[in-house]
């Protein structure tokens, strides 16, 4: 069998602890199920920086580039608070999406039935939730020019970022969420603020154009981000996909977050276009959460958002669509069984640090 590649990069503080878990899930699937992956592992964001002064290296941004998929932790800390904005660990992270053109990341937030209890939201409102959210992530106030802070010479500095989208960004990005939602519940909500921002006046017109052009059959709604913001923790249970930019996405999606429990269980998938001969797609897959450096080093980080973006790889990059299912079971199966990390433990049941969640998932996954 053809090797599946695999490069990881763990990153910074919680990131490698997750990633320890995954590593194992890999292994024991290439030892016991001869699932044929290869893994290759790099540096990024603050260790990368401490090796070699950036925040990834060339020869390992080569690397993501000619991987199946990318498998990425979480970087940042304040080890690197006064490092150079250009070479900040977080920058690691944005050279990866803008240098593999991922344009699409996807971002479910699902409400397992073990943990609609424990949610700071009552039950009924996000028992059974299954949302996605389509954040464009190569664009936007992220990526515009100019970004810079100029030195106004009376005393006073002015900070510039610019939020620049073209039709083919908007078009594209659209285009995902609407196939998505044909999988899914056919809905979709486009969130911009064309109240205020011209290039949400043009997102809402591309995203309306796109639809009436090749998706009529697709619900669509249109809802400026801040309603957008308040509607999810009012009645998630509204949407299917939510479709947005790369400023509004980051904002909302960490919102979504809390619907699940934690931001401990947000996968994300951040996905290429496919290629014209071989079909196949750049791919990273990461935990919405960060480093979490007020909990890194002690265990207690949960996993699930890195063992759950590993079955968003199985499905998306290498069709293995039963077994992300069963992953993903498992991980249901284990919170039915009452384990739960400290970020979503609640009252009766029993409380587990990273490892001991991991070895359960894997076991739970080839049992
Ligand atoms: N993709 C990434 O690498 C990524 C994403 C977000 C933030 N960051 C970076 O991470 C650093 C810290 O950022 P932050 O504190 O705003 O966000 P964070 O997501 O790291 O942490 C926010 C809170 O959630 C908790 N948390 C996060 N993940 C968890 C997990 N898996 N299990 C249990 N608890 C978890 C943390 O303990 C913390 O209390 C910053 O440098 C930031 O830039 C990186
Ligand atoms: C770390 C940071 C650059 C990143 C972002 O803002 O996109 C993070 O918050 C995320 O949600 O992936
Ligand atoms: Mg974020």
């Amino acid at each position: 069998m053809a090797s599946k590649n695999l490069f990881l990069l763990a990153g910074d503080g919680i990131g490698p602890e997750a990633m320890a878990e995954v590593k194992k899930l890999i292994k024991a699937m290439n030892d016991k199920l001869g699932s044929g992956f290869a893994t290759d592992e790099g540096l990024v964001g603050g260790c990368a920086y401490d090796a070699h002064g950036a925040a990834i290296s060339d020869a390992d941004m080569a690397k993501a580039m000619a991987a199946d998929a990318v498998l990425f932790g979480a970087v940042g800390g304040p080890k690197w608070d006064a490092v150079p904005y250009e070479v900040r660990p977080e920058a690691g992270l944005l050279r990866l999406r803008k240098d593999m053109e991922l344009f699409a990341n996807l971002r479910p937030a699902i409400c397992y039935p073990a943990l609609a209890a424990s949610s700071s939201l009552k039950q009924e409102v996000v028992e059974g939730l299954d949302i996605l959210i389509v954040r464009e992530l190569t664009g936007g106030v992220y990526f515009g020019e100019p970004k810079q802070i100029i030195d106004l010479g009376n005393g006073q500095k002015r900070g510039i970022d610019t939020q620049v989208y073209d039709t083919f960004e908007i078009e594209r990005i659209s285009g995902v969420a609407f196939e998505l939602a044909r999988t899914r519940r056919n809905h979709v909500t486009s969130m911009e603020k064309r109240n205020v921002m011209k290039s949400g006046v043009l997102w809402n017109e591309v995203v309306t154009q796109t639809h009436k052009a090749k998706y009529s059959d697709v619900k669509l709604d249109h809802m400026l981000a801040d309603a957008g913001g308040m509607q999810l923790v009012r009645w998630p249970k509204q949407f299917d996909v939510i479709v947005t930019d790369n400023l509004f996405g980051d904002m909302l999606s960490d919102i979504a977050a809390m619907l699940t429990g934690s931001i401990g269980m947000l996968p994300s998938a951040s996905l290429g276009a496919p290629d014209a001969k071989t079909k196949k797609r750049k791919a990273l897959y990461e935990p919405v959460h960060g480093s979490a450096p007020d909990i890194a080093g002690k265990g207690i980080a949960n996993p699930i958002a890195m063992i759950a973006s590993f079955a968003m790889c199985l499905r998306y990059s290498f069709g293995m669509v039963a077994e992300a299912d069963k992953l993903e079971a498992a991980i249901a199966a284990v919170l039915d069984d009452g384990l739960r990390t400290k970020d979503i433990f609640s009252a009766g049941m029993k409380e587990v640090g990273t490892t001991e969640m991991g070895d359960a998932i894997i076991a739970k996954f080839l049992g």
